[in-house]
């Protein structure tokens, strides 16, 4: 199965992000505030993005469970996530909304928004985007999972919450996309395939690239945003 493969390629990311500093930061508790903030502004608007792609895929699918999903999803990934971004924004020490009101698409996130955009607007089977999206879900529930297996969170411990939170919520969520893109790959030659295949490696590196984006607060050089 299509799937298999994915969640075999994703293993080397989950990896090589586990061991970035980003997530060793949240673990050990020593991540700076600065990044943290870099990462809420970008990734509310990441998720708006995400949450906007879900919308575009209800118009390109006939199936009613399809829809029902991609409904539900959209109202966690605009309600429900935030919770995960609260606790970022409690051991920053500022109210969220404040936080994120300042945000842009950073380059990174910028590149990866972009990349879930072309499949939706350029493929009308919903697989290619799906193959985009994907990692979204998985890679977080992955690197949640294995912190919660190779560490023991006190009561206390600031982000716990993001952890246990990641861990918990969105098993479903990767479940019933790597079950539309096995149905949808059924009928697909060796190249289209190989594009979804692409498609998903292409955000797993999206994903590390993300993390490391708020590491060292990447920004536009030369490109005055008011002009
Ligand atoms: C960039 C990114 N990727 C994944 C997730 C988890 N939904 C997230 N919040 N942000």
């Amino acid at each position: 199965m299509l799937s298999t493969q994915l969640k075999q390629d994703a293993e080397q990311f989950i990896d090589e992000i586990y061991g970035d500093d980003f997530i060793q930061g949240l673990i050990n508790e020593d991540i700076d505030h600065a990044s943290l903030i870099h990462y809420l502004q970008a990734d509310a608007l990441y998720l708006e993005e995400f949450a906007n792609i879900y919308a575009m895929l209800i118009s390109k699918t006939t199936s009613k469970d399809m829809m029902e999903y991609l409904l539900e999803e959209m109202r966690f990934i605009l309600g429900g996530e935030v919770e995960a971004h609260e606790v970022l924004a409690r051991a920053v020490g500022k109210p969220y909304a404040e936080i994120i009101k300042d945000g842009e698409w950073y380059p990174s996130a910028d590149h990866y928004i972009k990349h879930m955009y072309y499949n939706a607007y350029a493929k009308e089977n919903i697989a290619f985007t799906l193959s985009a999206m994907a990692p979204c879900p998985y890679i977080y529930q992955k690197l949640a999972e294995k912190a919660m297996a190779q560490n023991v969170f006190q009561e206390n411990h600031q982000y716990r919450g993001w952890f246990e939170f990641y861990s918990s919520n969105i098993d479903e969520t990767a479940d019933v996309m790597f079950n539309a893109i096995d149905k949808e790959a059924e009928n697909m030659n060796d190249d289209e395939i190989g594009l979804l295949r692409k498609n998903f490696r292409e955000s797993a590196e999206h994903e590390r690239r993300f993390f490391n984006m708020a590491m060292t607060r990447e920004h536009w050089a030369g490109v005055d945003m008011n002009v």
